[in-house]
């Protein structure tokens, strides 16, 4: 490894104790680097990699609220704004029991190089709490919210962090914080969340967004290859809107999803999954995936999430979380001739997997190029905030493949010229890397 790399990820390390999640995030960027490093000393000269790991701000702050038994409750809220030197700090939040620093700062870290490829004037951040809104219910959720919103306000702004969806933040709780952010301000700032409902300022195709733009980058990929998406079989982990909407692009594209999770376990059914009923389970009576039993009890339900990777298919799309793709899943996935993995997730496969994929030459596409859709349509959403414009669901469909293909021609093309001729994961991180580097360079010591 490059003696600068190394130096920097011992002191990552020290500064951050604890937060591997983040340490796996920096150590995959920087292992990447190497090539770039070593023809152009500007970087280590200008203390690049020091600056672009360290966040530009980190807010932690108390989250109380009031439960509908009336218990007062306390939640700990976070706001990691990583990255300005592209533009307005921008990326989603997150409700979910494991979040911490650590998490945070990962995503935060993940982020930058993303919406760096999405060529949008984007940076990076991410925020969220350690709220479960698992079994809450809707005035709990609001209750929430509101109190989540009352202390962001002061931090955010649509030209100075623009935080969105992500694991447990969907469309109602994006409402909620609106209303509150509105209420605080007092002025109709739609710029300033994305994700919002299309009568007060969203944008259509977001909802579809991130799945779709999953299967629009591994269709570009399988096109440069000479595959066809006809006919395969996919598994999809995770049935929430990442899942739900890629399952929608690929079934479209006539490939056929067999298997879908939730965290409690999953489900297979050899016919085809109906996603109508999966998007009425989840999206409408926000249940458990088990329930697709009722109407189809010849499908089979196990209670192990993470086996859903023993399940025959030629292409495996990890929607759900991070780690969720370890080695030994990765192992069985091989030993069942898997074409290709494209992660929908952010950092689904641990650093073991990805070297066991790249070793077998398994058609891989790392989650800060696979999943950039959505927040590529986040800054479209913006856009058109901007504007006081809207547009149609093919407008911003079409702009979204574009964005896509671009980024797939941009990482491939990037890593040939570096001499990792077919490793996306290199040419994603190169590629964004420059960019953001680049403009660091331009905008001095800050
Ligand atoms: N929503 C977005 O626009 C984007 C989301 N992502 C990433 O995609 C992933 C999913 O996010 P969303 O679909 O937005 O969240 P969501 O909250 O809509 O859905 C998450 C789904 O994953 C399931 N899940 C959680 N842990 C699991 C586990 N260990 N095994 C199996 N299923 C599990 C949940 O039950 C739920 O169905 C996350 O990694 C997120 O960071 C990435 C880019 C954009
Ligand atoms: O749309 C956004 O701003 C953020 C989406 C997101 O959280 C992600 O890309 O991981």
């Amino acid at each position: 490894m490059h003696n600068y790399i190394e130096k920097v990820l011992t002191k990552l390390k020290k500064r951050n104790p604890g937060e591997v999640e983040f340490h796996q995030a920096v150590e995959e960027v920087l292992e990447s680097l190497e090539p770039v490093l070593e023809s152009d000393s500007s970087y280590e000269e200008n203390s690049i990699l020091e600056r672009i790991i360290e966040p530009e701000r980190q807010i932690i702050f108390r989250v109380p609220w009031v439960n509908d038994a009336g218990e007062t409750k306390v939640n700990r809220g976070f706001r990691i704004e990583f990255n300005s030197a592209l533009g307005p700090y921008k990326g989603g939040l997150r409700f979910h029991p494991s979040v911490y620093t650590g998490i945070v700062k990962f995503l935060g870290f993940e982020q930058i190089f993303k919406n760096a490829l999405t060529g949008r004037p984007i940076g990076g951040a991410k925020g969220g709490s350690d709220f479960d809104p698992k079994g809450k219910s809707d005035q709990e959720i609001m209750r929430f919210c509101q109190s989540f919103m009352t202390e962001l306000a002061r931090h955010i702004g649509d030209k100075t962090d623009v935080p969105a969806g992500d694991i447990g933040v969907g469309g109602r709780e994006i409402g909620y914080l609106f209303g509150q952010y509105k209420r605080i301000k007092n002025r109709y700032e739609a710029g300033v969340l994305t994700g919002k409902g299309l009568s007060w300022g969203g944008s259509l195709a977001r909802t579809e967004a991130t799945g779709y733009g999953l299967v629009y980058i591994l269709a570009e990929m399988f096109k440069d290859k000479q595959i066809t998406l006809e006919g395969k079989e996919v598994i999809v982990s995770g049935s929430g809107n990442v899942a739900i909407y890629a399952n929608e692009k690929i079934s479209e594209l006539g490939a056929k999803v067999v298997a879908m999770s939730d965290s409690s376990g999953y489900i297979y059914d050899q016919n085809g999954i109906d996603l109508d009923l999966i998007k009425e389970i989840k999206e409408v009576k926000r249940g458990r995936i088990k329930e697709y039993l009722e109407k189809y009890p010849e499908a089979e339900y196990y209670n192990q999430c993470h086996d859903i990777w023993t399940v025959d298919c030629d292409l495996a799309l990890p929607c759900a979380t991070q780690n969720e793709i370890n080695l030994e899943a990765v192992k069985k996935l091989i030993e069942n001739d898997v074409i290709a993995i494209a992660e929908g997730a952010n950092m689904p496969l641990t650093p073991a997997a990805i070297e066991l994929v790249q070793a077998n030459n398994i058609l891989y596409i790392p989650g800060k190029a696979a999943n950039a859709g959505g927040v590529a349509t986040s800054a479209l959403e913006m856009t058109q905030n901007a504007m006081f414009a809207e547009w149609s669901f093919e407008e911003v469909d079409q702009k979204l493949k574009q964005i896509m293909i671009n980024i797939y021609q941009e990482a491939s093309t990037t890593a040939a010229k570096y001499g990792k001729k077919g490793d996306l994961v290199a040419g994603a991180n190169i590629a964004a890397f420059l960019k953001v580097a680049n403009a660091m360079l331009d905008q001095g010591v800050v």
